[in-house]
């Protein structure tokens, strides 16, 4: 299978992460969203990140100009039929991304992949409203994506080893390292990473240490480079209560259930760094 083409599906955190690292790649790709100002938004944060690599002499402003270059604007999902891959970053909502997923199936070539960066939702329960669910697996981007070195490569029930072979293929061109992991809820990172997150949260409502304490914790006593609350801020509170519910709901065990608190800050719009306020408060 020869991938060319990348069309990447919203252009947040995840998505422009993604779009910069196929682009440095050599990949062209078409960065969608739902609005002119997202799409900026996005390319915002790109920019800046290579701006950052001219400065510390890792790529010359011609490197950086030829990256920029590989990236097209789209506000229209139509724009898939040019597309050998497409890689979903929207949020984490199993509506949302079946109606992208179903709609993607209409419009893109019959060779193309579609592949999700889901954190935590089913691979086959999104590639069951599609006619080619063995084109369909997860490709699960670490945050963030230019520095992280891990992917992980979910197999939904129907992928074709096809596909598995050329995502993990893909993921090696991009300087990336894939895990292969069965599709069940969390997959590994987050059926891990997440439960240790939420309990952090309900040490903090529980009173047993203030937020900066238990991330100290963590920090000092387990070289985490980040404390549970800082992370869960930097993922984005939203998406922290979005895969705890799915968990929960997935594996049905009561160990899973999101802490009241997180609910709270969510329904309160504090979701994290990218609202200005979570655990933490941020600075724009
Ligand atoms: C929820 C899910 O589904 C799955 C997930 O992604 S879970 C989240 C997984 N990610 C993590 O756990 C991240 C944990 N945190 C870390 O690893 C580190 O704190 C960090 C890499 C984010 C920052 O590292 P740091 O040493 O504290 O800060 P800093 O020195 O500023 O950054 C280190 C490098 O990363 C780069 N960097 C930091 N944040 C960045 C960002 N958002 N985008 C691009 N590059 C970034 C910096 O430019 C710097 O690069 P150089 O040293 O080459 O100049
Ligand atoms: N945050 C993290 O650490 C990680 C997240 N993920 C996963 O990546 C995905 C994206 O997360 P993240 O980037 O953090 O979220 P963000 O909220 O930063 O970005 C999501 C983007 O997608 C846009 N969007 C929403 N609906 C659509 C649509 N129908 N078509 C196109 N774009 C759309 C959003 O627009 P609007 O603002 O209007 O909603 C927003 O710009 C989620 O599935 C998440 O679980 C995976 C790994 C790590």
């Amino acid at each position: 299978m020869n991938i060319e083409k990348v069309m990447v599906i919203g252009a947040g955190q995840m998505g422009s992460g993604i779009a910069q690292v196929c682009a440095q790649a050599g990949f062209t790709v078409i960065l969608n969203d739902v609005k002119d100002e997202f799409f900026e938004r996005g390319l915002a944060t790109i920019t800046k990140n290579l701006a950052r690599d001219v400065e510390k002499g890792r790529k010359s402003e011609d490197e950086k100009a030829q990256i920029l270059a590989r990236i097209t604007k789209s506000t229209s999902i139509d724009d898939a039929r040019d597309a050998d891959i497409v890689i979903e970053a929207a949020v984490e909502n199993m509506e949302i991304k079946q109606s992208i997923f179903k709609q993607l199936d209409a419009i893109a070539p019959a060779h193309t992949i579609l592949a999700t960066n889901t954190s935590s939702l089913p691979i086959t329960e999104i590639a069951a409203v599609t006619s080619r669910p063995e084109k369909v697996i997860g490709m699960h981007f670490m945050n963030p994506v230019p520095v992280m070195k891990l992917v992980e490569v979910i197999r939904g029930l129907a992928t074709a080893d096809e596909v598995y072979e050329a995502v993990a293929e893909m993921t090696k061109h991009l300087g990336k390292t894939g895990v292969e992991v069965n599709d069940f809820p969390g997959f590994i990172s987050n059926r891990i990473l997440l439960p240790m997150i939420n309990e952090a949260i309900y040490a903090l409502y529980e009173g047993v240490a203030t937020k900066e304490a238990i991330d100290d914790v963590m920090k000092m006593g387990m070289n985490h480079p980040m404390g549970p609350l800082t992370l869960a801020d930097f993922i984005g509170l939203d998406t922290c209560l979005s895969i705890m519910e799915i968990l929960h709901e997935g594996l049905g065990d009561s160990k899973y259930r999101p802490c009241p608190l997180l609910r709270k800050y969510v329904a309160a719009g504090w979701l994290g760094k990218k609202s200005g306020r979570g655990f933490y408060v941020y600075e724009s």
